[in-house]
């Protein structure tokens, strides 16, 4: 008896320990055993007392008076599903006649502290069928991407959701996308865990880094192109719109031969193209977008307005050629000049870190989701890393990337540098090229006049 005691004493104390320091691996080992039983013991009762229950049907309270029997109680939704997994529980919920998708995400806080979980979500699957799920502890404390995670060329698993699913970058569905954030808020952290997901994928990595290329260089040996100033990106991006035009070419080309062959299907992006003829993919991340857009000058104001219109027509046609532009920085409206609300409007996917006003947080939500521009503001400064990803339906998520150092993107860019693909329009932004430049531009700057 005192053997089990101690036994039950140490268990105790044990996931007590767990539960404090390492709460996934407590919801591995306890807590989804313990969640599970409370969710299915107390399902009914916390459904009645959440207001997700209807009173029975006139027939069935007619069946129940004609047999002598006690007056039905009122249902909850049916459980279709109940599954647990590595950071909570999933609830596939069938609703009764009367119920709606809103009436239980309406509920959710209500649910949340009854099954005594740590944060519950809802979205309607289909009509009358609603998914329900809960997570056991904060998983955007510490990211812990799963193992397992479904990957398909230019779908990059970046982040955790705060519901605990994996959120995806998929540049197929949303081409491109801005991400903006204050000093010190991530930004350059989720781009690291973006590089690092498409290093190992059949696609061209082309970056502006205006920080002086602190944030890109170090990753070059998987870049096709760099740039790290405004004189240079002006010639980058006008060698990406003139590989676009090219591309244009080729799919029209393809077009005409494909015409003329009955049933035969007609490629109207890189995709539909047979796979021999299919040009690599280019994925276009520019860093500090700002700094390409600001001027002190005639001849800076020409290259500002030359930087912006090639960004415009990257953003209008490149899809169908395969140039997504991935556009970071730390604020992105109507201020820095003509141009830019017509390039932010092509960006659908966005994503805010910590802002550091509501005016940065309009200009990543403002004409998507009120909703989602509430959320951002609302984002803690302690809690680096976390984000609001958003994208033009309206629909938003917390998210957080796991903390990927520039040490581990810098490994991931290295092992995969045979991947990097060589692009003739974009030879002389080869990165060891920009790199030579550089040096000697900071050479000839700190050499001494000669008389
Ligand atoms: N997802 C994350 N998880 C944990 N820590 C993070 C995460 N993202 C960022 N951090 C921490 O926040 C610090 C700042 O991040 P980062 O350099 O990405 O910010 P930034 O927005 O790019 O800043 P700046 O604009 O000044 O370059 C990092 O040193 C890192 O320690």
């Amino acid at each position: 008896m005192a053997a089990f005691t101690v036994a039950l004493v140490l268990v105790v104390a044990a996931a007590g320990l767990l539960r404090w320091r390492r709460p996934a691996w407590y919801w591995l080992t306890f807590g989804v055993t313990l969640a599970s039983l409370r969710v299915l013991i107390r399902y009914a009762s916390v459904m009645d007392a959440c207001g997700l229950t209807v009173p029975p049907s006139r027939w069935r309270l007619t069946l129940a008076r004609m047999a002598n029997r006690p007056v039905p109680e009122s249902r909850p939704p049916r459980i279709l599903r109940f599954s647990p997994t590595r950071t909570g529980l999933i609830l596939r919920l069938g609703l009764r006649p009367g119920q709606d998708a809103f009436d239980v995400a309406a509920a959710s806080d209500r649910l949340r502290h009854s099954f005594s979980m740590y944060g519950v979500t809802s979205r309607e699957l289909r009509s009358g069928v609603v998914e329900v799920r809960m997570t056991g502890y904060d998983v955007l404390k510490r990211v812990q991407m799963p193992a397992k995670v479904d990957t398909r060329p230019m779908r990059i698993p970046v982040a955790l959701r705060e519901d605990g699913s994996v959120h995806y970058r998929d540049y197929r569905a949303v081409p491109h996308a801005l991400t903006l954030g204050a000093t010190e808020s991530g930004k350059s952290v989720y781009q690291r865990n973006l590089v690092a997901g498409l290093a190992s994928m059949d696609v061209a990595l082309v970056g502006i880094d205006c920080k002086q290329g602190v944030e890109l260089f170090p990753l070059a040996r998987r870049f096709s192109a760099l740039a790290d100033n405004p004189d240079t990106a002006a010639e980058l991006l006008d060698a990406l719109v003139t590989r676009m035009e090219g591309i244009y070419q080729l799919i029209r080309a393809e077009q005409r031969i494909t015409a003329g062959v009955p049933d035969a299907e007609i490629a109207a992006d890189i995709w539909d193209l047979p796979e021999h003829l299919r040009p690599v993919p280019v994925v276009v991340l520019v860093d500090e977008v700002a700094e390409l857009a600001l001027f002190a000058g005639k001849d800076e104001e020409k290259r500002r307005d030359r930087i912006i219109t090639a960004l415009v027509r990257l953003a209008q046609l490149g899809r169908a050629a395969g140039i997504y532009l991935e556009i970071c920085g730390q604020r992105f409206g109507s201020e820095l000049g003509k141009g830019i609300t017509m390039l932010r409007a092509q960006l659908t996917g966005r994503t805010a870190h910590r802002v550091n006003d509501e005016t940065s947080a309009n200009m990543a939500f403002g004409d998507i989701s009120p909703d989602a521009v509430m959320a951002a503001i609302q984002i803690p400064a302690e809690l680096r890393g976390l984000a609001i990803a958003g994208d033009s339906t309206g629909g938003w998520h917390r998210i957080r990337a796991p903390h990927t150092s520039l040490r581990q993107a810098v490994n991931t860019c290295n092992r995969h540098a045979d991947r990097t693909p060589d692009l003739p329009e974009l030879t002389p932004f080869r990165p060891e090229l920009t790199a030579l430049a550089a040096t000697a531009v900071s050479v000839s700057k700190t050499a001494p006049a000669t008389a």
